[in-house]
């Protein structure tokens, strides 16, 4: 059984460590879950990427409680089919994509997971960043996923709707060092109905546009949607077109910040990556290592995040090493020197 240690980091290590585990077909042993977060031990979310897992992968399991900081994982094989996980909170339902996903690179017949939970919220890919910009970027790879939203869901009750299907899929390697110019910048905004009276995502779409306009930006703007969702809540996702590659820029409302001031937070995120030359934003960055783990190549960065640091730690456990080399710019170029499996 392969011992990881998850006291370096948060959520995200666990969900890595469980899609290496299927894929590998490797017992783990995960000590420490999220040893450096205020709260440490499983929250619901967590637990829900442990149980579609385990659903999944036929697993044994053992200590899987809300608040355990220690479990253990021993994956059968992976199987396709339709599951179904409703994480009973405003638990990110793109986060508990994140733990199947990597399976693609593993099935047989298409798998597909009709998760509720929040679609748009804190802390998580929004909707919209899957479907536009993560998907799309690893599809140029090979990976066969795509997402459908049924319902939003935004903090606090929850209650969205989506599923993410995957097909067998076989990655090239994901080499990418050079983004090339940009071609355009894609805006997409929504809030719930009951923001439609005070113009909520047409405001957000709009101060986006004004200050795009402003940095000479090329730039379109779908039509803001005004979608229903038992909470009220806003989202906004700029997305950057480059030749060579994709990036996107996410902001979400909520009480007390104006549709503008959402606006220029996504824009502000779009600016300062311009400013490097790195292919990838500071979220797929990190998203994007156990793919690059699994099909080897090469991406830069913008930098080492924490996130970034703790996934390769995960990645370095089951026998995969990620070599990061600083850029004369700031950027950093991370490297599968030897790819798991
Ligand atoms: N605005 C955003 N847009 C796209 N991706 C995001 C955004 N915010 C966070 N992410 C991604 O969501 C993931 C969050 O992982 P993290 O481990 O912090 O979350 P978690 O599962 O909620 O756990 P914890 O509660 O321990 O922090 C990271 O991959 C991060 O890049």
């Amino acid at each position: 059984m392969l011992d990881v240690d998850g006291s370096a980091g948060g959520g995200q290590m666990v969900r890595t460590a469980l899609a290496l585990s299927m894929v590998t077909e490797t017992p783990i042993r995960l000590t420490n879950v999220r040893g450096s977060r205020p709260t440490p031990g499983l929250r619901p979310q967590h637990l829900a990427g442990v149980r579609v897992s385990e659903s999944v992968s036929d697993a044994t399991v053992s200590g899987v409680d809300v608040g355990a900081t220690e479990l253990t994982f021993a994956p059968d094989t992976v199987s396709g089919g339709d599951y179904q996980y409703d994480i009973g909170t405003a638990g990110s339902v793109t986060l508990l994509f994140e733990t199947l996903l990597p399976l693609a690179t593993t099935l047989d017949e298409p798998l597909s997971l009709r998760a509720t939970g929040g679609t748009d919220v804190k802390w998580s890919p929004p909707i919209a960043y899957y479907e536009r910009v993560k998907l799309p970027f690893l599809a140029r790879f090979g990976l066969d996923a795509e997402t459908t939203l049924h319902r939003s869901g935004f903090y606090p009750a929850g209650g969205g709707r989506a599923t993410l299907r995957l097909g067998p899929s076989s990655l090239s390697p994901i080499e990418c060092t050079e983004r090339g110019p940009l071609e355009r910048v894609t805006v997409h905004s929504k809030a719930s109905t009951s923001l439609e009276s005070a113009s909520v995502a047409t405001r957000q779409a709009d101060a986006a546009s004004e200050a795009l306009a402003d940095d000479g930006v090329d730039h379109v703007v779908t039509e803001p949607a005004y979608v229903p969702s038992t909470s009220p809540g806003s989202a906004l996702l700029l997305e950057a077109t480059y030749r060579e590659s994709l990036a996107g820029f996410d902001a979400l409302g909520e009480r007390g910040t104006s549709s503008e001031a959402v606006a220029e937070e996504a824009v502000k995120s779009f600016r300062t990556f311009e400013d490097t030359s790195a292919v990838v934003d500071d979220h797929l960055a990190d998203q994007l290592l156990v793919f690059l783990a699994l099909a080897g190549g090469r991406i830069r960065i913008p930098r080492v995040t924490p996130h970034v640091r703790t996934t390769i730690d995960v990645v370095e456990a089951f026998g995969g090493e990620l070599v990061c080399t600083d850029s004369p710019d700031g950027t950093v170029v991370v490297e599968a020197s030897e790819p798991i499996r």
